[in-house]
């Protein structure tokens, strides 16, 4: 096997898991994922974060493969979340002299989660660090993901190792290079990556994003997912229209039901919304759609509506894992609708429309509450639920 050369002296020793169902044992991988590791073969050889424990035989083969039988130098820790840092204690092992290379939050987490103590090289934001010919430059990025996380910019080839920046869910089948596939492919992966894994810290992305307005970017080396060397500018201005909450015309229904009375008054404002033209259009059942998919629709979107039956005195449990979810992430500037079926004192819609107190986004007409099935009057003001939908739609992205 040979390792893919994705600069001059700089490999990619990465592996790909299609087998986990899950990242972080929650958010769904139906087209699996890579874990993206890096080396720089110079007179000192570094080696850019490690991989998932379950691949360690791989990947020092894929080590080996680049530089035979010398040693690695250092190590630089980008990110000490363990789907990145779990080889480490394999890696000691076969490179026993290896200095680890992180700023002053990445050492306790080093020893919190394997104990190492000593072979530390403290480094500070915007510090330098020479191999031999290339040099790397770290830039901390608190919070995107962790907060010890970091990335390094070798500024000989203009290379941003960017950690869980600019990563994706999807395994890399053959291509890793964005110019080498198919990107649409890797489209809703990489969405549902930033809004799944980094969406709560917009705030911090943004930050992060200008820190690095000031360096040329020729490759973007992510931990997941392609490498950017051709589409630069397109996966920055993702990044930064995502980060800033900025989303397309469209809305997101998503229902609790047990026997169909919400379903119902969900499939009414959902044809309502299609009559007054809204294309993007998306209706999910909250106990069958994983919110992996949901949340990453709502970043997309501009609309929310959200139903729920009563359920003991609550909402419905997979509508209350979801709005503590989206409650969580922080996610603003969303327009809201709010609607559910009862059968006598209620608990869907009133738990609900504490939910919208907290977020606080614009709720755009009175929650819609029935008891028992949907009958015309209801009906009539689930109809009047989606045309105050689209009217607000309508008022900023015109018909
Ligand atoms: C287990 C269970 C708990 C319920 N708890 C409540 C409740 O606390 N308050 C209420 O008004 N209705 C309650 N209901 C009634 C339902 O909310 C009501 O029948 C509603 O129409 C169901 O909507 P759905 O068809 O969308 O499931 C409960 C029903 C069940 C089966």
């Amino acid at each position: 096997m040979h390792q893919v050369k994705i600069s001059d002296d700089i490999f990619h020793v990465g592996v790909n898991d299609r087998r986990s169902e899950r990242f972080e044992n929650y958010w769904p991988l139906d087209k699996g994922i890579a874990y993206n590791s890096y080396l720089i073969v110079d007179e000192k050889i570094a080696l850019l974060d490690t991989l998932e424990r379950a691949f360690i035989d791989e990947y020092i083969d894929n080590i080996k493969n680049v530089i035979g039988d010398r040693e690695v130098d250092y190590l630089i820790i980008n990110h000490m979340e363990p789907d990145h840092s779990g080889a480490i204690r394999a890696i000691v092992k076969e490179f026993p002299n290896i200095t680890f290379v992180g700023n002053k939050k990445t050492f306790p987490m080093l020893e919190s989660f394997y104990k190492f103590t000593e072979n530390t090289l403290e480094i500070k934001d915007g510090e330098n660090l020479s191999l031999g010919k290339h040099n790397l430059q770290f830039h901390t990025i608190p919070m995107v993901h962790w907060p010890e996380t970091m990335v390094t910019y070798e500024t000989t080839t203009k290379t941003l190792f960017s950690a869980d920046a600019f990563g994706s869910f999807g395994a890399l089948n053959g291509g890793i290079f964005d110019d080498e596939l198919d990107l649409s492919y890797y489209e809703e992966e990489m969405m549902r990556y930033f809004t799944n894994i980094v969406g709560k810290y917009c705030p911090h992305t943004q930050k992060a994003l200008r820190k690095l307005d000031g360096l040329e970017i020729k490759t973007i080396a992510a931990l997941h997912g392609p490498i950017w060397r051709s589409h630069i500018d397109m996966i920055l201005e993702k990044y930064e229209k995502w980060s800033t909450y900025q989303s397309d015309k469209g809305v997101v229904i998503v229902y609790g039901t047990m026997y169909g009375n919400t379903e119902k008054m969900a499939e009414t404002i959902a044809r309502q919304l299609a009559v007054r033209g809204v294309k993007n259009v998306r209706v999910y059942d909250a106990s069958k759609t994983h919110p992996s998919y949901i949340i990453s629709d709502i970043f997309k979107f501009k609309g929310f509506i959200i139903g729920s039956c009563a359920y003991n005195n609550e909402m419905f449990p997979t509508v209350e894992t979801l709005v503590n979810k989206i409650k969580h992430m922080g996610i603003k500037k969303k327009s809201l609708g709010v609607f559910g079926s009862f059968a006598w004192n209620g608990g869907g819609v009133k738990n609900l429309m504490k939910f919208a107190e907290d977020i606080k986004w614009e709720v755009v007409a009175n929650p819609v509450e029935e008891k028992g099935s949907l009958k015309e009057d209801k009906f009539q003001q689930c109809v009047d639920l989606a045309n105050a939908m689209a009217d607000q739609l309508e008022a900023e992205f015109g018909a």
